[in-house]
């Protein structure tokens, strides 16, 4: 089984790092001093209970590394369109590709059904360049939980990469040999995977846990568990959640969000989530697909989200003041 990861950071790294460990066939798309680091030095990861170095097939063009049976892309959002000019390389016709991206993704409207269906979203895929290059129907949602970091090039760092499991799903609901495709790699890696057939409820439930935090922690640039020092601004996650909770509904999905339990986590998390990591790298954040798209949809559906609109304005001008 031939394997693409395409952006080894934090998410993409580790899961590259334990396909090699595991024995598939598994190369990276990187590129910079990454890139050079794992060529140099092989690509390690630093979890609680181990610290393990692989060595992986690099390349920053995908041309070198031949077509793939799975791709898992892994950037941030914001470079997604660099990824639709470079990925044809990897691509037979039926190679399934995942995005494991946070926040709402550029194909969401894609095998959605009613109204929308096959709705685009060009503040995500400017120019359609996404959706022409690879196409919707090879697509697989997926989503990715372990807090994780590169602290320096060729190392990625997490707490448990199997405390949560990742999720794949084809848009249309269907159990795509797409997704047990890649299902089946990351299940050789030893790493937990769940394909579902309701991916967008799965997206809200994660996109909520973002909305939940992310936003105030880019605002006060500290950790989770320091914004919810202060009553204030636990109510303010509050009423995120709970205007998020209004946008998942009219949008007819069924995602669990229980307030008070994002609240406990919250309370005790000292990770940095990675839209601040990339403020403070001064990396473009993903402030699209996190807050302005949702916000999109909730002027579509009709539905009023106050408390995210003001965040979402002050980290605009905030990043527009730094120059990202
Ligand atoms: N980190 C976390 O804790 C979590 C992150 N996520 C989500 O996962 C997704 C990936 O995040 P994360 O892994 O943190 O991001 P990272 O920035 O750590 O990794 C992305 C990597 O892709 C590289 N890249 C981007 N474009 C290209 C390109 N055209 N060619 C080659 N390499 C490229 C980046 O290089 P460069 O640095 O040069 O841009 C970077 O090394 C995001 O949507 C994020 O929100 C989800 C759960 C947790
Ligand atoms: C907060 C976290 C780790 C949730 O999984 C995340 O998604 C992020 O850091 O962006």
């Amino acid at each position: 089984m031939r394997i693409c990861i395409f952006g080894a950071g934090a998410i993409g790294g580790f899961i590259a790092a334990y396909m090699a460990r595991a024995g598939i066939d598994v190369s990276i798309v990187a590129r910079g001093s990454h890139l050079a680091a794992i060529r140099a030095r092989g690509l390690t990861v630093e979890t609680r209970d181990e610290t393990f170095t692989v060595q992986v097939r690099a390349s920053e063009d995908p041309a070198d590394l031949g077509v793939q049976d799975g791709v898992f892309v892994t950037v941030k959002a914001p470079s997604l369109p660099s990824v639709a000019g470079l990925i044809g390389p990897l691509l037979a016709p039926d190679t399934p590709v995942t995005f494991l991206t946070n926040g709402v993704p550029w194909w969401y409207f894609h095998g959605h059904g009613g109204a929308w269906d096959g709705r685009r979203l060009p503040t995500l895929d400017p120019g359609d360049v996404l959706w022409s290059a690879i196409g919707p129907r090879r697509l697989v949602g997926g989503i990715a939980w372990p807090a994780s970091s590169v602290p320096q090039p060729g190392v990625v760092r997490l707490t448990d990469p199997r405390s949560r499991p990742t999720i794949l799903g084809a848009p249309d609901g269907s159990i795509s040999p797409g997704a047990v495709l890649l299902q089946q790699a990351l299940e050789r890696a030893g790493l937990p995977v769940q394909v579902e057939t309701r991916i967008r409820d799965r997206i809200w439930e994660k996109l909520a846990f973002n909305l939940s935090a992310g936003p105030l922690c880019v605002l006060t640039e500290t950790p989770v568990r320091s914004t919810h020092e202060e009553p204030v601004l636990i109510e303010a996650s509050r009423r995120v959640l709970a205007e998020t909770a209004e946008l998942i509904a009219a949008l007819g999905c069924q995602a669990e969000i229980d307030v008070e339990r994002i609240v406990g986590i919250n309370m005790h998390l000292g990770h940095r989530p990675s839209v601040l990591q990339d403020l403070q790298a001064s990396r473009p954040m993903e402030i699209d697909a996190l807050y302005n798209v949702p916000l999109q949809l909730a002027a579509l559906t009709g539905v009023r989200m106050p408390t995210l609109e003001m965040l979402a304005a002050l980290i605009r001008v905030k990043a527009r003041a730094l120059g990202l």
